[in-house]
């Protein structure tokens, strides 16, 4: 039993206390609660005297306390879906260690402890401020400092004078309007955001707070985000017109004829060198046409003879989608004089039809037509809706936001953070002769990238185009004097072989690069590959 003077005289002091107390015995009778502890389970419970604590609070943890003669600290206890209490729970027990009974100490889970005065808060701010990754600054209402922290100091340091300017004039803005001011500052490496608010105390200005957070990641981040989508996308075969990166009108031009060939039914005809991107453009008209949720079929004449002259044997409403017929020149006369069939007859029916044609070509019509090798009736039946897409050498002003395209991509697919390309990487990569076009500066910059140490941010001209020193090397044959009593075309073919393996080799499986070094289009190196097995 508990003792009844220590009860009476410790049931006035509790009386006292904001925190709540229920006592029960040792069967968890409940034997006294505060008027605390009252107000506190009001809502949800009816404590009453001599009552058993499970009968009022079926959850109560009391009767685990007598059975297990532990306390517990600081446990939460929901009294309803919003509002919860701390709860701490001792046994009580006699001289000779037999327990009594149990208390039950409840705090408001909000309560303030007692040490937070005000004193102590103002100390506390302080002390989040010193140490909080973001940077704060307060100003007087004469613009004067009165407290920055330490990340302020440091990333204050890493703008220019023309941008501290900025700085100071967004505090500035505040004087006059009395309002938040906002700005974003790029610098080499860094993307700032800057807030400032004014601090108004009884009606009156009297300084300003502003804040700077590095959102560096989060751009770069979403940067990330979009390329990993632009990625899925290309290898999904889903490209959009957004999906293009370019800054020249001429690209403008070819984007914007493409949307509104899209528009239509016609047979859309795609002009351009190696890598202009005329297999992008054509999964980005399909993706942009009412056929988007159809097939897209790409057909390369002599990677896919079959599909080609099944396609060139099958009525076109039989198919829905788009065919993507490319290197168009590659068919024989026979097969552009189906070709041109098809067009003829899809340009009758076009109107009706759920099926769209693309074809392209790498080389200029032109040149087959002189060669004799390219039906004049074809040539003046693609060039109705034709676009054509620049080459690189035509369109300079691409080169850098692409390369900067493909940094990023290159950086994901191997873990890098190049940020920048220095003014003589930009020169260079831009006074580049290109063949293969955006094919082969992906393919100088997944080179380059491998040079850049890991630390480093920046790619610079060092890095790039060492292929040129190991081109002067000669390419050392094997000895073949064993194969003389073979056929000239089969050693022609061996020789052949072992050049493409060995320049690959040296330039480290660089495809673009090698078809370049040895004189070949990338398509007619893939095919070689194939032939060879070298995949
Ligand atoms: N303007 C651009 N913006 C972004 N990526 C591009 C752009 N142009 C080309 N690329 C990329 O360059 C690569 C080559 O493009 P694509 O295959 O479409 O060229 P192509 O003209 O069809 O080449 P080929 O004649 O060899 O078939 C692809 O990875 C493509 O995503």
């Amino acid at each position: 039993m508990i003792d009844r003077t220590i009860q009476s005289t410790s049931y006035t002091l509790f009386d006292e206390l904001k925190e709540g107390i229920i006592l029960v015995d040792n069967h968890g009778v409940i034997c006294y609660f505060n008027q605390s502890a009252e107000r506190m389970v009001q809502k949800q419970y009816h404590l009453q005297i001599d009552q058993h604590i499970l009968s009022i609070i079926p959850n109560s943890g009391m009767m685990r306390v007598l059975h297990t003669k532990r306390k517990e600290e600081q446990k939460m206890f929901a009294i309803s879906d919003t509002d919860y209490l701390l709860i701490s729970r001792y046994p009580l027990k006699d001289k000779e260690n037999q327990i009594i009974g149990a208390v039950a100490v409840l705090q408001e889970a909000s309560q303030k402890r007692e040490w937070l005065d005000d004193d102590n808060i103002q100390m506390l701010l302080m002390l989040i401020l010193q140490k909080s990754a973001e940077a704060y600054v307060i100003v007087d209402e004469q613009g004067l400092v009165i407290m920055q922290n330490p990340s302020y100091d440091g990333l204050i340091s890493v703008v220019d004078q023309e941008q501290h300017e900025s700085v100071i004039k967004n505090r500035e803005e505040v004087f006059q309007t009395r309002r938040d001011a906002e700005i974003t500052l790029n610098t080499d490496t860094l993307c700032l955001s800057i807030k400032s608010t004014p601090i108004i105390v009884d009606g009156k200005l009297k300084g300003c707070l502003q804040i700077i957070k590095n959102k560096t990641e989060t751009v770069y981040l979403k940067k990330e985000l979009q390329q990993t989508k632009a990625i899925i996308r290309g290898l999904e075969h889903n490209y959009q017109f957004d999906d293009f990166i370019y800054q020249s009108p001429f690209m403008k031009f070819a984007i914007e004829q493409a949307k509104l060939a899209a528009a239509t039914k016609r047979v859309i005809f795609i002009r351009g060198e190696e890598g202009t991107g005329k297999f992008m453009l054509a999964n980005a008209i399909h993706n942009w046409s009412e056929n988007k949720f159809k097939l897209f079929k790409r057909i390369h004449p002599k990677r896919n003879q079959a599909q080609l002259n099944k396609f060139l044997s099958t009525n076109c409403t039989k198919y829905k989608g788009t065919i993507y017929l490319e290197n168009v020149t590659y068919l024989s006369i026979d097969e552009q004089t189906l070709l041109l069939e098809k067009l003829r007859e899809f340009g009758k029916g076009e109107k009706q039809a759920s099926f769209r044609l693309i074809i392209s070509s790498p080389i200029k019509l032109e040149k087959a037509l002189i060669a004799g090798v390219f039906l004049e009736e074809l040539y003046d039946e693609l060039m109705k809706t034709n676009i054509y897409l620049p080459p690189l050498s035509e369109r300079k002003e691409d080169i850098y936001p692409l390369s900067k395209y493909f940094l990023m991509e290159l950086n994901q697919e191997s873990d890098r953070w190049i940020q920048e390309i220095d003014l003589e990487a930009q020169k260079a990569l831009e006074s580049y002769s290109y063949t293969s076009n955006a094919l082969e500066l992906k393919a100088i910059l997944q080179l380059a990238v491998v040079r850049v140490q890991e630390e480093e941010t920046v790619l610079k001209l060092e890095h790039l185009f060492h292929s040129g020193e190991k081109k002067e090397q000669p390419i050392e044959l094997e000895d073949t004097t064993d194969d003389v009593d073979q056929p000239l075309s089969e050693l022609v073919e061996k020789y052949e072989k072992v050049i493409i393996e060995k320049t690959l080799r040296k330039l480290e499986g660089n495809k673009t690069l090698t078809a370049k070094t040895l004189g070949l289009s990338v398509r007619n190196l893939y095919y070689k590959l194939d032939k060879y097995h070298l995949n």
